[in-house]
């Protein structure tokens, strides 16, 4: 069988004693949005972290198993997290701009990363990325003027363009429109759609109208468990696990 683009394999998740992910084997495909979903606690916020070693920052985590992207191993000792972390971008719940200005937010991983070699270059990097993030028509006039200073969502897409500059392969998303009012955050869901044909999006969230209006693939997370992953419209109308059922129906969670 081929490959998908992500891969874990009996994969475990420890904080100091308390396991938090228990065997799991999930498939990834690439270029298409899949929402992780579940109740508070079952450990989706965990299995995104793990996937650009995010966990690595907290001393007790510890991951064991198996997870590739694009047939290399995440945990192999001798990968360069950095690196990872700018192939494998993530997006948090609260926008957190530097506290810089509008172009300096986008410009600062080009520059990081060492991936553009003129001033020009760098501009048209910027207004690329603040384009792909659907910003651009907001900022032009402004890009000097601090990060800071624009609306809760337009500072998720701008941290959405600082993630898209470094054009990595892989999105990680975790509930990036819980701190967004509706026109926000209907805003990034036009956004998390758009930009599904370039890049493997994986987001977290705790609504499931929203992963039902997003996502191709939902996998479905009960206490610590990978429960059911499947197409969307088929997890959510027809699924093939009671507790999946109980879940969407709003018995549990
Ligand atoms: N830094 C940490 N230290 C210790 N335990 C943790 C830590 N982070 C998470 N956990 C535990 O791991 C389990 C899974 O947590 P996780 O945050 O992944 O769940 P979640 O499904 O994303 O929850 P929520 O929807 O509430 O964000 C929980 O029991 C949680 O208490």
């Amino acid at each position: 069988m081929e490959q998908s683009f992500i891969e874990a394999r009996g994969a475990n998740v420890h904080y100091g004693e308390k396991q938090a992910l228990f065997d799991i084997n999930l498939d990834i495909e690439e270029k298409r949005v899949t929402a992780l979903i579940g109740p508070s606690g079952c450990g989706k916020s965990t299995f995104l972290r793990a996937i650009n070693r995010m966990n690595d920052l907290i001393p007790i985590c510890r991951f064991d198993g198996s997870l590739q992207i694009a047939g290399q191993e995440v945990y192999d000792p001798a990968v360069d997290v950095v690196a990872l972390r700018a192939q494998v971008g993530m997006v948090f719940q609260k926008p957190n701009p530097f506290p810089k200005s509008i172009f300096e937010n986008v410009a600062y991983g080009l520059k990081i990363h060492g991936m553009t070699s003129s001033k020009t270059e760098m501009a048209d990097r910027v207004e690329w990325s603040l384009k792909s993030a659907g910003l651009w028509d907001e900022v032009a006039d402004r890009l000097e003027q601090p990060g800071n200073s624009l609306s809760g969502g337009q500072q998720q897409r701008l941290c959405i363009a600082r993630t898209v500059a470094v054009e990595p392969k892989v999105i990680l998303m975790d509930e990036p429109c819980s701190a967004l009012d509706p026109i926000a955050t209907a805003k990034v869901e036009d956004l998390i759609d758009s930009l599904r044909k370039d890049f493997t999006i994986v987001i977290v969230t705790h609504s499931m109208q929203q992963a039902a209006r997003i996502s191709q693939r939902t996998a479905f997370f009960h206490l610590g468990k990978l429960i059911e992953v499947g197409d969307t419209s088929d997890v959510f109308t027809n699924p093939r696990e009671e507790q999946t059922q109980n879940y969407i129906t709003g018995r549990i969670g």
